[in-house]
């Protein structure tokens, strides 16, 4: 693995620290490679779904590699980034902290990306690579040998076939993410992960495909319209996520989206109910053809 990071520099948001409270410090197989997943992505707001990510990737892990997780983390994306429903930074990071704090003792929130200008995915890693190896040193074994941590991005199969996309990404910092980092891919209902992973055959030794055995096609997306209609959506989330929501009155009209991206999310949203199939990424081509 090459030493070299796209930058050498890291900003880091007013007061940051980085998070490492559940990171563990021993490697306890010596003969594993130590990684730690990453998962960026809006969480607008964090569903079960995202969670769930980090569990297959765990069974994944544990039966077909030899790689030891010391670590997870949610990233959730910078307000820069303007997608359609962003809600605003802090209220992301409270709640993915909140589902975080809910669910299993690995998983941790870093609020670098979210509270600064937008970080291509590439940086991201890199700055978790920086503090996890530079800062905090990597882990060690049992016996007190050295070892360094690779880090892994962990996403959905959707957002994986957006790497075949013209104009998404740079090859460079796809070079990066998958020749250097690697990462875990968690097929997503809908979305085909042969056809989500064709054109990147040249890194398929660090890309690791994860079948989803039960189909689940939660989304942000959706979660964000059953609320403004009304609906309930207690057990899509965690139970501290949608008190929060609730408490604070997200995502009951349009205003609390990003204003200049509503008009686009109206018309990427569907009706609950309507035609459940098809993957968010078909729903969004049916709508911007319709
Ligand atoms: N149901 C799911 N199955 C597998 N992966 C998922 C699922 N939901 C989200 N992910 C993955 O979680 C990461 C973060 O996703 P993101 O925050 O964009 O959620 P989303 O539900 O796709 O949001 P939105 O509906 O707002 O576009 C991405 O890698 C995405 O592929
Ligand atoms: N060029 C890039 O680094 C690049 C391109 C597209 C998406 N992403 C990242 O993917 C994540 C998820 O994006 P979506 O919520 O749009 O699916 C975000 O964290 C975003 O920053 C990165």
């Amino acid at each position: 693995m090459a030493n070299a990071h796209l930058t050498e520099t890291f900003t880091n948001p007013e007061g940051y620290t980085f998070p490492h409270h559940r990171l563990s410090t021993v490697l306890h197989n010596p003969d594993k490679t130590p990684i730690v997943l990453v998962a960026c992505g809006s969480f607008s707001p964090v569903t079960y779904l995202h969670l769930r990510m980090f569990e297959m990737a765990k069974d994944y892990v544990r039966q077909n590699t030899d790689f030891e997780i010391i670590g997870g983390y949610l990233s959730p994306v910078s307000d820069m980034y303007k997608k359609p429903g962003l809600l605003s930074a802090r209220h992301r990071v409270n709640m993915c902290t909140l589902a975080a704090e809910d669910s299993d003792t690995w998983l941790m929130v870093d609020p670098w990306e979210a509270f600064q200008s937008y970080q291509r995915t590439a940086i991201v890693l890199d700055h978790f690579d920086h503090e996890i190896n530079t800062v905090l040193g990597g882990v060690h074994t049992e016996s007190g040998e050295h070892r360094k941590v690779r880090v892994m991005l962990l996403a959905g199969s959707d957002l994986i076939g957006t790497m075949s996309e013209p104009g998404v990404w740079a090859y460079s910092d796809l070079e990066h993410i998958l020749g250097r980092y690697g990462c875990l891919i968690v097929e997503r209902a809908g979305t085909g992960m042969d056809q989500a992973t064709d054109s990147l055959a040249k890194w398929r030794n660090n890309i690791h495909l994860i079948s989803q055995l039960i189909q689940n096609d939660v989304s942000s997306t959706k979660v964000r319209l059953f609320l403004r209609r009304g609906l309930s959506v207690r057990y899509l989330l965690p139970n501290s996520v949608v008190d929060y929501i609730e408490q604070h009155g997200l995502y009951q009209d349009e205003t609390t989206s990003n204003a200049s991206n509503v008009e686009k999310e109206k018309g990427k949203e569907r009706e609950p109910g309507s035609s459940a199939g098809g993957s968010k990424r078909e729903k969004e081509s049916q709508s911007h053809s319709s």
